[in-house]
């Protein structure tokens, strides 16, 4: 019996193009614990997106299984959230609209009158007071990100799936949006953590946000590793990333990522 939230066991998908079946994702098993944080990071191309619309149930894998609370995945389910590199945000409808679309969603049990209030309140937490009544296109790219991962907190789903979301968003940005959704996601202890699976390919910021890293090969993706990140939370980056236990292990990582091409480029260890 499983004891994690999300359990993949040997799933492998293929996409059929021009009548010919090409192999994305091989034989790839690991599980997320409840109230766990995966990110999973490998080389572009490597199946990151295609595993995520798995787990979001989009696509039907060839082989092997996908299960949640034991149960094998079929289809979308309100129990999972979603947030995307490219802000998926309704622009017919303004950010606070957009929220409590996702509410109504996800949350039978929140009446009409309240989604305005929770809208607002979400809003607040990631600094996007007085911005309710904006269209996403009177928004920077930073601002619509923000909203994207209020309307996901705010549907309060239990799983979290998210797909580069800071990609697009230039390093500052980046850096605030990362720890907004620490000081989020860890919260103040009161309520339970949801699980998360975060793909990214910055190695940086898989190691400051995530309980565990599953490193991918590149294509077909396979497991590589899954490593789990030793350092204790709350987190601080400017603390962590000047001792030497982060060089190592970010060291450990880019070893991992690149071990499929080592040989090519020199030497079965990389360090840069
Ligand atoms: N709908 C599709 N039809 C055919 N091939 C696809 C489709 N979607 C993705 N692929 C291929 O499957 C492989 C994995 O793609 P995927 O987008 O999952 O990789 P990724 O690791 O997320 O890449 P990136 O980091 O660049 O976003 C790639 O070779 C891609 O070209």
């Amino acid at each position: 019996m499983t004891t994690n939230k999300i359990e993949i066991k040997d799933l492998t998908v293929n996409y059929i193009e021009n009548k010919r079946s090409f192999n994305a994702l091989h034989d790839v098993s690991f599980g997320v614990g409840k109230g766990e944080f995966v990110s999973v990071i490998g080389a572009s191309g490597c199946g990151k997106s295609t595993l995520l619309s798995v787990l979001e149930g989009l696509y039907a894998p060839a082989g092997g299984t996908v299960q949640i609370d034991g149960k094998e995945l079929h289809g979308t389910g309100t129990e999972r959230g979603v947030v995307f590199q490219h802000y998926s945000l309704f622009p017919w409808m303004t950010t606070r609209k957009n929220i409590e679309f996702g509410i109504k969603q996800s949350r039978h049990d929140v009446k009409r009158s309240e989604r305005a209030k929770i809208a607002d309140e979400f809003l607040t937490k990631v600094g996007l007071t007085g911005f309710g009544n904006k269209f996403p296109s009177q928004l920077s790219g930073g601002m619509q990100q923000r909203a994207a991962i209020a309307r996901a907190l705010a549907m309060n789903t239990e799983i979290l799936l998210m797909d580069e979301p800071f990609s697009a968003i230039d390093a500052k940005n980046r850096v605030i949006l990362q720890e907004l959704l620490l000081k989020l996601w860890e919260g103040d202890g009161t309520e339970e953590r949801k699980t998360v699976v975060f793909v990214t390919h910055d190695i940086d910021e898989a190691i400051l946000l995530s309980d565990k890293i599953v490193v991918l090969t590149a294509h077909p993706g396979t497991v590589n590793e899954v490593v789990n990140v030793p350092f204790e939370r709350p987190r601080r980056r400017e603390e962590l990333v000047k001792t030497d236990e982060y060089g190592k292990f970010r060291n450990r990582l880019l070893s991992l990522l690149y071990s499929d091409i080592a040989e090519r480029i020199g030497g079965d260890e990389v360090v840069l």
